[in-house]
């Protein structure tokens, strides 16, 4: 297994270990201490979530609060169809709830219209969502810089933004190759460091690690803590893997469109 080596310097390769994951960054614990003096980046508030199908109401949120801190890594975990997708699209502004609040620094989400969530999408939040979302055509390097593109980040940036993103996930190396030359693990980095190249303060990530292997899964988390510490991110996941959970700050568990008491 290949050792991690320290932060700050240049890698080519992540730690593989959840005991490395664990120690990058801010700890469990580290990751809640001084909570109380700190504004929380998002506040999900009594929220609810239903849908017409038909001509029945299908009630998937049923009343979800949480906090999301600058530089937590929280997950959620839960049964096919318990609403983890669901409360992720309204946490990033995809949708919004049919009933309650989501407060984004302090801003009223669930009042805005698309147009003013879809700019502060753009700027403020990164997303991993399908599979991995890279342009088949394009080079590791295209594909951040696509983003950056997308953001509208002035070009003059683009090049060190590009060649920093892709080192922080240990990718240097492997910048100008194209993502069907990569593992599923490497392409799942270039998805990291294509949703983080526009500096956003929320990453949400449906499932990242679940087309991975185990050693795979545990560089993915080692990134994201590494993100956590280093760009300042906060991150909420989802996840049905067991083995990764003690990476998280917290795991709620999603039961019924409720949080199970943990
Ligand atoms: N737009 C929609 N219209 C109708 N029903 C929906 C819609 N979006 C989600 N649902 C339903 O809401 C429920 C929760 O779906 P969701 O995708 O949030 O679950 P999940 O916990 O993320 O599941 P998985 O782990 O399989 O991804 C499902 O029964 C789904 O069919």
């Amino acid at each position: 297994m290949l050792a991690w080596k320290p932060r700050r310097k240049k890698r080519e390769e992540p730690g593989g270990s959840l005991e490395e994951a664990g120690k990058m960054g801010t700890s469990a614990e580290e990751g809640h201490e001084g909570e109380e003096n700190k504004e929380p980046l998002l506040v999900v508030q009594g929220v609810e979530r239903s849908f017409d199908v038909g001509s029945q109401k299908l009630r998937v949120l049923k009343g979800i609060d949480l906090k999301l801190y600058p530089q937590q890594l929280i997950m959620l975990k839960g049964r096919s169809g318990s609403g983890k997708t669901t409360l992720m699209n309204l946490m990033g502004g995809l949708d919004t709830p049919s009933q309650g609040q989501i407060l984004f620094r302090g801003q009223p989400f669930h009042e805005w219209d698309d147009d003013k969530r879809t700019s502060v999408r753009r700027k403020d939040i990164g997303f991993i969502f399908q599979a991995y979302a890279l342009m088949p055509l394009l080079s590791a390097y295209e594909n951040v810089e696509l983003s950056m593109r997308m953001a509208g980040i002035p070009r003059s940036e683009w090049k060190a933004r590009v060649t920093s993103c892709l080192e922080l996930v240990g990718l240097g190396k492997r910048m100008h190759h194209r993502p069907s030359e990569m593992s599923g693990g490497e392409q799942q980095r270039v998805a990291i460091a294509k949703a983080i190249a526009h500096k956003p303060s929320l990453l949400l990530a449906d499932e990242p690690t679940a087309e991975l292997d185990s050693q795979m899964a545990a560089q993915v988390m080692a990134v994201f803590r590494e993100i956590v510490a280093t760009e300042k991110i906060s991150i909420c996941m989802t996840t049905h893997d067991t083995t990764i959970m003690e990476v998280a700050d917290h795991v709620y568990e999603m039961v019924d469109g409720v949080f199970a008491q943990g």
